[in-house]
């Protein structure tokens, strides 16, 4: 209950003073940090007890934030299905220039935001005829402003938001410096060099450039590690 309580508080007060929700990012890797293979499957890496503790997580946070190209790739739900909740998390999609479809099943229960930049009417109204409301983002260098999304989130009342992404929006959103969190869970196995991994980011130079994490907790949830980190200094 404490720690509940402390989460509960961390959220709100992360939207209140910094105007927008207090952001943990989830991801499943291999013992090498990959996250899928090369073909984009990724179906499954952690084991059953790894992933009812991800429905806790889920079922935890106001909202969970996913990209397109894992849209694309998996067509998840990124619902609480396991356990008796009343209420599931709003879905946000990161679809800047609407790649994805009204169909997919992420849209199917009257519970998903759509965050875009381009703004093709026909598209839109689409997705509006499935009950998916639109955010429009500003473009930042030519992506999606991701600032600009989490302060609209803030606004809508969001405290908590758990991104469950591919390498693409995780890499994004921690070089914009908005991840509070990150909780990783490892299974004992390795995928290989050719797999896809955890963060897009740019080369390194130097070692000093490297991002630092501190590591909040450790532990083991069935055959899989879980690691809570979070960046340094954050
Ligand atoms: N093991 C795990 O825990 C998970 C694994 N996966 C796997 O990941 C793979 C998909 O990965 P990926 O293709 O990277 O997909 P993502 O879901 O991460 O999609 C890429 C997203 O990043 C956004 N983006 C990229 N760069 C920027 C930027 N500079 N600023 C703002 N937004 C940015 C894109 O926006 P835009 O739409 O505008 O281009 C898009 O929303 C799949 O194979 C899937 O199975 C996915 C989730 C979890
Ligand atoms: N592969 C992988 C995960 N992947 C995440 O789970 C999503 C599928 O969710 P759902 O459609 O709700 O079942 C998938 O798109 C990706 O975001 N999660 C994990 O805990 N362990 C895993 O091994």
């Amino acid at each position: 209950m404490e720690a509940e309580a402390r989460r509960v508080h961390r959220g709100f007060l992360s939207r209140v003073e910094r105007g927008r929700p207090w952001v943990t990012l989830k991801a499943a890797a291999t013992l090498d940090g990959k996250t899928a293979l090369l073909n984009g499957s990724s179906k499954w890496i952690t084991g059953p007890q790894a992933r009812l503790d991800v429905q806790r997580l889920r079922a935890a946070h106001c909202a969970i934030l996913t990209g397109s190209g894992t849209v694309l790739a998996d067509d998840p739900q990124l619902t609480v299905r396991e356990l008796p909740i009343a209420v599931q998390p709003w879905r946000v999609v990161l679809d800047g220039e609407l790649r994805t479809g009204p169909a997919a099943r992420v849209y199917q229960d009257g519970r998903a935001l759509l965050a875009a930049c381009a703004m093709d009417a026909g598209k839109l109204a689409a997705f509006g005829a499935r009950g998916v409301e639109t955010l429009a983002l500003a473009r930042r260098d030519g992506k999606a402003d991701l600032a600009d999304l989490l302060a609209q989130l803030a606004g809508r009342g969001i405290n908590e938001l758990m991104v469950e992404a591919g390498a693409g929006l995780n890499g994004a959103m921690l070089r914009a410096g908005l991840v509070d969190e990150i909780v990783l869970y490892l299974a004992p196995s390795l995928a290989g060099d050719a797999a896809r991994g955890l963060f897009a980011w740019p080369a390194l130079t130097d070692l000093a450039d490297k991002v630092a994490l501190d590591i909040v907790d450790a532990g083991k949830v069935g055959a899989d590690l879980k690691l809570v980190l979070r960046p340094r200094g954050a």
